[in-house]
């Protein structure tokens, strides 16, 4: 490390020092300007020491200048009038440099413990920089408190648009089923009527393909019928019906003149034979008295009456039995004729009959063209209709009860979209919402570890104090022991007894102090170098050679400066360097 100073405190010259790493001792006279050294290289690392502080009153212009680790850091002073110009590149700007790079009766922990302070909780305090960690603290919380807040309401965006989604979802199932059914209902309807209209159709043209094949057989029959009537009526005219029933008609004359001639025959027949076996009585009696007159007669006479009546008794009987002949004959003839008659009546009422038939057929075939021409009709509407339905688009006749439900759904679902552009869809909200889960994560972490870091800060000093102190104490040969109790304050032991801090000796005090800062120089403060004004201290020389061990490693620059008659500058190695803190 270069240092150049010039005109600061009672360096009233330039000078240039060159500080080796390690310890440097300066020794030198009284108020020959270590101390002004010391707080011109401690102002590269606060600006609590002022530009008034630091450039010696007598000039108006001066600097303080380090390079360390390659780089310039510097202030420098012009005097302008009753005010000072300062420009200014510090190496950092804390005030704790005072506190823990140097150790000297200026430095506040040491006056205080000098004086028997025992309370060190304030020091602790500033060295671990609590208040900067509270504010910190309370900022990150506050800042966690505003991203909660902030989240907790996208936290509500997103449950609103996840809401809104999730009926979206319901919606667009909802539709695509209803669109569905609307489809299958639709195409289930058509298909159904042209499948009803289709069997329909089979249907009348089978009945059709029935009723024409009726009526050809309808009319095969009525042809079969009319020529049959024809045959027949050829057949019935062939008969003289007229003339039979005039021969008829004359021969039942003839019979009946026949029958009353045999009538009168039968008569004289029953006559005769009365009249026959009476004379034959007579004449077996051989009455003299005639039965007939009452006249007296010759009984001879009988016999040739008897004769005589059989004579006429035979002609009778011969007529009757020739006109019985005739009869029968004629009877016969009848007969034969009444059997012609019948069978044409027999032929004509055949014909009467088939044409009864025919009439029937004819009107069965007019009913059944009839049924044909319904049929037809029926059938040419019924393929005109499938005709239609298989051209035609379906036309909706108003709105159906699926239509009016996929209306109010597609309203709801566009009315929720507008929505979702307001709020925002749940997947970019979630993207924002993972955005804040990280900083609220990062923050809270920041906090806990602020937390952490702060207790650390608080106890590191408390906890390493003890062990650190007793060590020093102990290989310093002085014979106490200290700690730091719950309230943050010295406690001193000697043989076991507490006592006082005011009761410990300069240097036992000095000890207690120096290793406070050095602990907080440690733990809390990334200083280049520490300087040490063992002026003030009381240490002999066998003493202060073992503190000088544990100052080694702690800063890369310690420098000691020390009242001499004599201007030294060296640097000094230093044993047992791993014996320093750790
Ligand atoms: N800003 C200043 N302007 C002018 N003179 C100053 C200033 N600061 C200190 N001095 C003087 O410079 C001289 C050196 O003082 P300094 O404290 O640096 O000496 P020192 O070497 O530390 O002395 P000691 O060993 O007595 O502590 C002193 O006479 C002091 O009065």
């Amino acid at each position: 490390m270069q240092v150049r100073l010039y005109n600061v405190g009672g360096i009233n010259r330039e000078l240039n020092l060159s500080i080796k790493k390690g310890i440097t001792v300066y020794e030198a006279p009284n108020a020959y300007g270590k101390t002004s050294l010391a707080r011109s290289l401690i102002s590269l690392l606060t600006s609590e020491i002022t530009a008034e502080d630091l450039l010696n009153v007598f000039s108006d212009e001066g600097y303080i200048e380090a390079e360390i680790e390659g780089k310039i850091y510097y202030r420098r002073f012009k005097r302008i009038k009753n005010r000072i110009e300062e420009d200014k590149k510090l190496y950092m700007d804390d005030k704790n440099a005072l506190l823990l790079s140097y150790f000297s009766p200026e430095n506040q922990l040491v006056a205080r413990i000098l004086m028997g302070d025992e309370n060190i909780e304030w020091f602790i305090s500033a060295a671990a920089k609590i208040d900067e960690i509270k504010k910190k603290r309370e900022n990150l919380q506050f800042k966690l408190g505003e991203i909660k807040a902030e989240y907790e309401e996208y936290q509500k965006k997103y449950n609103e648009a996840e809401n809104y989604m999730k009926q979206l979802e319901v919606i667009n199932q909802q539709l695509e089923k209803l669109e569905k059914d609307k489809e299958s209902i639709k195409i289930n309807t058509e298909n159904s009527i042209k499948i009803t209209r289709r069997n329909r159709l089979e249907d009348l043209e089978k009945r059709l393909e029935v009723r024409q094949k009726e009526l050809k057989e309808k009319e095969a029959k009525v042809k079969k019928i009319e020529k049959e009537i024809e045959d027949l009526k050829k057949t019935v005219s062939t008969i003289p019906k007229e003339n039979i029933l005039k021969e008829v008609e004359q021969l039942n004359a003839s019979l009946q003149n026949l029958n009353s001639r045999k009538y009168n025959l039968d008569v004289d027949y029953r006559m005769l034979g009365r009249v026959l076996d009476e004379i034959k009585e007579a004449n077996e009696r051989h009455l003299s008295v005639c039965y007939v007159c009452g006249h007296e007669v010759d009984p001879s006479i009988w016999k040739g009456r008897l004769d005589t009546i059989k004579k006429e008794l035979t002609e009778v009987t011969r007529q009757r039995d020739e006109i019985t002949k005739e009869i029968n004959s004629i009877q016969a003839k009848i007969n034969e004729l009444n059997t012609k008659l019948r069978e044409i009546e027999k032929y004509e009422q055949l014909i009467t009959n088939k044409q009864k038939d025919l009439e029937q057929q004819k009107l069965e075939i007019s009913e059944i063209q009839k049924s044909i021409e319904t049929l037809l009709r029926q059938i040419r509407e019924l393929k005109e209709k499938i005709e239609e339905l298989d051209t035609k688009e379906p036309s909706s006749n108003g709105e159906s009860d699926i239509d009016r439900r996929i209306r109010e759904l597609r309203e709801q679902r566009s009315n929720i979209e507008l929505e979702l552009q307001r709020i925002g869809i749940p997947r970019k909200i979630m993207e924002e919402l993972q955005s804040y889960r990280k900083n609220i994560k990062e923050l809270e972490e920041q906090i806990s570890n602020l937390d952490r870091e702060y207790i650390r800060r608080l106890t590191v000093v408390k906890d390493t104090f003890s062990s650190l102190a007793n060590t020093i104490m102990k290989d310093l040969e002085f014979s106490y022991t200290a700690e730091i109790d719950e309230k943050y304050r010295i406690t001193i032991k000697k043989e076991g007894t507490k006592m006082d801090l005011k009761k410990l000796s300069t240097s036992e005090k000095t000890a207690i102090a120096l290793v406070l800062v050095l602990i907080g120089l440690k733990e809390y403060f990334k200083s280049p170098f520490f300087i040490i004004d063992e002026s003030f201290m009381t240490f002999d020389q066998k003493r202060f050679e073992k503190i000088k061990k544990y100052l080694s490693g702690i800063v890369d620059y310690t420098i000691i400066t020390r009242s001499n008659e004599t201007v030294q500058f060296r640097n000094e190695r230093v044993l047992e360097t791993s014996q320093v803190i750790t």
